[in-house]
């Protein structure tokens, strides 16, 4: 598509692969998670990087003395940030000044996104991985602006469970310090009504999230972020097909897909209906997949490729998942796009945008 988006509309299956000029996707390629995990990358010791590298490592990273020391930086100022989210935003970016690498969504991606809430005006958010609840306040915030008279978590029950006026924000972490910093966090900022924040691991609180948060079908989620463990990415969103959480009109936003990179995500959400089914019906791999990692492609063909990624990879499903399997709905149509970070953390990355456009046979 000229604009700089794609699709996986059964429509562009005859052309099919974007390839042009790409350079070879190749297994074995030189992984640039290993340059990042030398210099203290986004992942962290144990965090992303380090499962790029190896899929199978399981999420690893329990928390060191920095996040107690956000609690303690943030109470310091309490009397002059407390109820201000952009001020608790502000003081949480300050301490990351101090600390040096701390692992939240850089400011230009969360820039964007907050352009998205803005412009979709979703009123169900999901995330998935909360860490100390930067992305959520800085998300959240923007929900009582948009809807100052929605019934938000604090208030949903099973009586509004298919009320239209429902409103809000939930989180998934899975350490359960993290949960309970970013539930202070959250505090402070005065959002604790709008952000539900369930300690656990995505993979099965997915699978009964319908249930948990009294969703009755065909509700799904307006917008849904994901930024927890990389080798999770693909297996949790087939769960939240196979949940129908994903509907005509959910955008979908997936961080960190160049650095650390998630080839085998960026495969599975582009590739086309026929491509998905073919895979699915082959069950799933039980070794886990070789990562590859084209780090000499440029942007456009980062933006463009992957039509013909390892879609075979992601047959695999992370022991992270904990014996949770997604299947997957090949039937889904998404456009989608990069969303730039602009350099700035020294070397590109980017979120994966993808709006679903609804079922194949549904005019799409
Ligand atoms: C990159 S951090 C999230 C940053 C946050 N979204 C922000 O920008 O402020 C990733 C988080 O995912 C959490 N996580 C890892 N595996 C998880 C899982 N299986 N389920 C839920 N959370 C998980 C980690 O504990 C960590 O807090």
């Amino acid at each position: 598509m000229a604009d700089g988006k794609h699709t996986n509309a059964p429509s562009s299956e005859a052309p099919v692969f974007i390839r042009r000029g790409v350079p070879p996707l190749r297994r074995g390629f030189p992984a640039r998670g290993a340059m990042l995990a030398g210099r203290g990358g986004r992942g962290g010791p144990g965090g992303p990087g380090v499962g790029r590298m190896n899929p199978d490592a399981p999420w690893n990273y329990t928390g060191d003395e920095r996040e107690p020391g956000l609690v303690d930086f943030l109470q310091a100022k309490e009397s002059t940030i407390r109820g201000d989210p952009d001020a608790v935003l502000d003081a949480i970016w300050e301490y990351k000044q101090h600390v040096g690498h701390f692992m939240i969504v850089g400011k230009s991606k969360a820039q964007g996104v907050e352009k998205l809430i803005r412009e979709r005006k979703p009123k169900l958010i999901l995330e998935l991985g909360a860490y100390v609840g930067y992305s959520a306040v800085y998300f959240a915030k923007l929900l009582p602006e948009m809807f100052p008279n929605a019934i938000y978590p604090s208030k949903w029950t099973s009586e509004n469970a298919a009320d239209e006026n429902r409103v809000g924000y939930v989180s998934i972490e899975k350490m359960d310090n993290f949960a309970q910093i970013a539930g202070k966090v959250v505090d402070l900022a005065g959002l604790s009504r709008v952000v539900k924040i369930i300690n656990g691991s995505s993979t099965p609180v997915l699978k009964s999230l319908r249930e948990t948060l009294n969703m009755p079908l065909p509700a799904a989620f307006d917008m849904i972020f994901i930024d927890h463990h990389k080798p999770l990415y693909t297996n949790d969103l087939k769960v939240l097909e196979d949940e129908g959480l994903i509907g005509k009109g959910t955008c979908i936003i997936a961080d960190n897909v160049i650095m650390p990179g998630n080839p085998a995500y960026l495969s599975y959400i582009r590739a086309t209906p026929a491509a998905k089914r073919l895979s699915a019906s082959k069950g799933i791999l039980d070794y886990p997949p070789a990562t590859f990692h084209p780090s000499c492609a440029t942007k456009a063909e980062w933006q463009s490729g992957f039509r013909d990624g390892p879609l075979e990879e992601t047959r695999w499903v992370p022991p992270d998942s904990e014996g949770v399997v997604g299947m997957g709905n090949p039937e889904l149509v998404y456009e989608g796009w990069m969303l730039d970070d602009g350099n700035e953390q020294g070397g590109w990355d980017a979120c994966e945008v993808s709006v679903c456009k609804g079922e194949v046979g549904d005019g799409v």
